[in-house]
């Protein structure tokens, strides 16, 4: 892949009506390292060649040329044909919005699974545009697609297919071991929380809230930068999930961080992390995260999308309106998500430190119930180290201690039978 970064571009933008709004497609770029130098807008109908008109593409040229830009950003998703046309129209690498967001994902993968996740993402991107370029004999003399009888397209097409193929598998194999690791988790006691919702929305500033522990994990730092420019800047922060501990009432969770969502994303990229998004599915319960500063008719669409990237989850949704130190009309927007989730959301600041305590008493009653044994044991090493277990693992209630110690556990039902059975087996 070639680093954008540092580049200058050309934003582009083409739409059918006006008013033709750039702020999102400059904040993507500036979250890609990309300076914007100009841009150039047009309002009409889809161009067959170049997507745009031909008065826009002489004035991008023009423009590229000018301002000596090295990229041409086109806020759409350009089909193979148009990208290839355009770029040679306007003399620079064209850069469509999927490409813009996968440089931005790429940059900030860490984790195994989120590399992965990006190059899958790529691939599905790459194809159809190098068969592009192969069906328009563009690549005589590249490596690996030699001319002379070769078919180069088929050949092409395969060896991309098995790549893609090779990356799926690595990727489910990483999942067998997560539903493992989840498993273990909850055999320990631990009750599965994560948070979902829109890039921005404060995900990781509220699960550096919630968390137990305040060191910093990588993504930290800013938590309490709240300028916009601040904000803009850290678009798709999270890629690489964090899990942290937490207690909530006399409940130990685990919190997982989760992959923002963001808009109009083409589905293959969607999908390519959609194993991500198996932490918010697989979860006892999700905290979908709202920001309260989007006016109404921006969170009425982003609640629709999340519960559809959220409906097949199996834990309790909790709605959170988060920002509430700098949103309007909080009692109407209250009012829609609500409507929209079945559910009052809890309003909070994660960055003032508001509606914490709220939250984690939400949280509490979303949480799976649970089971209370009572159990009783030899007051001995052996019963002691069982004690100690079980404080581990739940909660002990009222121990007494006499020749047995006696005492309530609750835990989630599979801890509490396996408690019952451990129960029997301490020795005198
Ligand atoms: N004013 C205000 N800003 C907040 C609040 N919570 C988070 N922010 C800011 O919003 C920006 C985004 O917060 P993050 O926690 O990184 O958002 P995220 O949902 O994890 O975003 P992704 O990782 O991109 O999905 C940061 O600049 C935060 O400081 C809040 O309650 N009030
Ligand atoms: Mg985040």
């Amino acid at each position: 892949m070639t680093d954008r970064r540092n580049s200058t571009a050309v934003v582009a933008k083409r739409r059918t009506d006006t008013p033709i709004e750039t702020d999102e497609i400059r904040a993507l770029c500036e979250a890609a390292g990309v300076e914007v130098v100009a841009e150039r807008t047009q309002a009409r109908p889809r161009d067959p060649t170049y997507d745009f008109g031909d008065g826009a593409v002489a004035d991008i040229a023009d423009l590229v040329e000018r301002r000596d830009a090295d990229l041409v950003v086109v806020d759409d998703h350009l089909d193979p044909g148009r990208a290839y046309n355009l770029e040679a129209a306007v003399g620079a690498e064209v850069v469509d919005r999927a490409r813009l967001v996968l440089d931005i994902f790429g940059e900030r993968a860490e984790t195994k699974r989120a590399r992965l996740e990006v190059r899958l993402a790529e691939l599905r991107y790459e194809l159809p545009r190098a068969q592009a370029r192969v069906e328009r004999g563009e690549t005589q003399g590249r490596r690996g697609f030699q001319s002379g009888g070769e078919r180069p397209a088929a050949q092409l097409r395969a060896d991309y297919r098995q790549r893609i193929k090779d990356l799926r598998e690595e990727l489910d194999r990483l999942d067998d071991a997560d539903d493992s690791v989840r498993a273990a988790r909850r055999e320990s006691g631990f009750d599965l929380v994560a948070l979902a919702g829109y890039t921005n929305a404060g995900k990781s500033t509220l699960l550096r809230r919630l968390a137990d522990d305040l060191s910093v994990d990588e993504n930290d730092g800013h938590a309490d930068r709240t300028d916009t420019a601040a904000s803009r800047d850290r678009l798709f922060e999270t890629l690489n999930t964090t899990t942290r501990r937490a207690t909530v009432g006399d409940r130990r969770v685990l919190l997982t961080d989760t992959v923002g969502f963001v808009d109009d994303l083409p589905g293959w990229l969607v999908s390519s992390f959609r194993t991500t998004l198996a932490a918010a599915r697989e979860a006892d319960a999700v905290l979908l995260v709202v920001d309260a500063t989007d006016d109404r008719e921006e969170i009425r669409a982003k609640v629709e999308t999340s519960l559809d990237e959220l409906a097949d989850a199996d834990g309790a949704l909790v709605p959170v309106l988060n920002k509430r130190d700098e949103a309007d009309d909080l009692n109407g927007k209250r009012r829609l998500v609500a409507d929209r989730t079945d559910a009052a959301p809890v309003v909070t600041s994660a960055t003032e430190d508001e509606g914490l305590d709220a939250l984690r008493d939400r949280l509490t009653g979303a949480l799976p119930d649970r089971e209370r044994v009572s159990l009783s044991v030899p007051n001995t090493d052996d019963g002691n180290g069982f004690l100690s277990w079980c404080h581990d693992h739940g909660t002990v209630h009222d121990p007494e201690y006499g020749d047995r110690i006696e005492f309530d556990f609750e835990a989630r039902p599979e801890v509490a039978a396996k408690a019952e059975g451990r129960a029997e087996t301490v020795t005198d």
